[in-house]
């Protein structure tokens, strides 16, 4: 178990209650620096409300979010970004009518303003754009640079967005359901890409994701969510071995 003050990103005691209903329940867990954890459960578990709740969206009702032991419980999402927060959405955020290039350039122009450098149009020279081809060819899209996002397969569109967490400057990266709308055949090459992509970067990941078979074959960890609370913490083997984890799954094979 992550000693909880070395953690990249620690929830402690998270609850998040809304109208009455408990969505989130006590739930506790760290993840270093470096490692890809991913969250699993079955529909309404509250694996998006707790990606809610550590990127800022939401606040908790108890309980504490630090990134590298730093309270952010009630710090705004910008702030959290400052830190080295990112994070995708079920559904894709891109600009669809901009070029592939041109999305890139926005998120890295956001980045700039966010560390405090003046407005500034962004730069068009080749000096400027080199470190964005460099993201986009690392994620394979530089081909495409030219391309609308909006004439991307879903698969490309996922890359493109790995594209532009690493222009963000982005260090600990939530990724929700970062396979949802990928064809088969895709799946992957997008996983060997998110693996190389947080292997050679470093980053601290975690995903939500109901893809199982991506899940045991990327996540270092693995966090089961069951009605709001945390049922198990472990790598893959111990969380498909749990008997617990089986029956909140109705017997399911994991
Ligand atoms: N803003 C809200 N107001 C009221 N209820 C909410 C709100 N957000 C989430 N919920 C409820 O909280 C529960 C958990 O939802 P959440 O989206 O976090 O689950 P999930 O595990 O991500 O589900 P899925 O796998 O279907 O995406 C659900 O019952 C949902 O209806």
């Amino acid at each position: 178990m992550t000693d909880m003050e070395s953690a990249a990103l620690a929830v402690e005691d998270l609850s998040l209650v809304i109208d009455g209903a408990q969505i989130l329940r006590d739930v506790t867990f760290g993840v270093a620096a470096g490692e890809l954890v991913a969250v699993i459960g079955p529909n309404g578990a509250g694996k998006t409300s707790l990606l809610n709740v550590v990127s800022g969206t939401m606040r908790p009702t108890r309980g504490r979010v630090a990134l590298h032991d730093r309270d952010v419980t009630r710090a705004s999402p910008a702030r959290r970004a400052r830190l080295g927060l990112g994070r995708t959405f079920q559904t894709s955020y891109l600009f669809l009518g901009l070029t592939v290039l041109e999305n890139v350039r926005l998120a890295t122009q956001a980045k700039d303003q966010r560390f405090g450098g003046l407005w500034r149009a962004p730069g068009r020279s080749a000096a400027a754009l080199a470190p964005i081809r460099e993201h986009l060819a690392r994620v394979g899209l530089d081909g495409a640079r030219h391309t609308p996002a909006g004439s991307l397969s879903h698969g490309d569109r996922r890359k493109l967005e790995l594209a532009i967490m690493l222009a963000s400057g982005s260090t600990i990266v939530l990724l929700d359901e970062p396979m949802a709308g990928v064809n088969n055949e895709d799946l992957p090459s997008l996983m060997q890409l998110i693996r190389d992509v947080q292997r050679d970067t470093d980053a601290t990941v975690v995903m939500v994701e109901h893809h199982i078979d991506v899940v045991l074959e990327l996540a270092h960890r693995v966090a089961v969510m069951h009605h709001g609370a945390l049922l198990a913490f472990d790598t893959p083997e111990s969380v498909v071995a749990d008997a617990t984890v089986r029956d909140a799954y109705l017997g399911e094979p994991l």
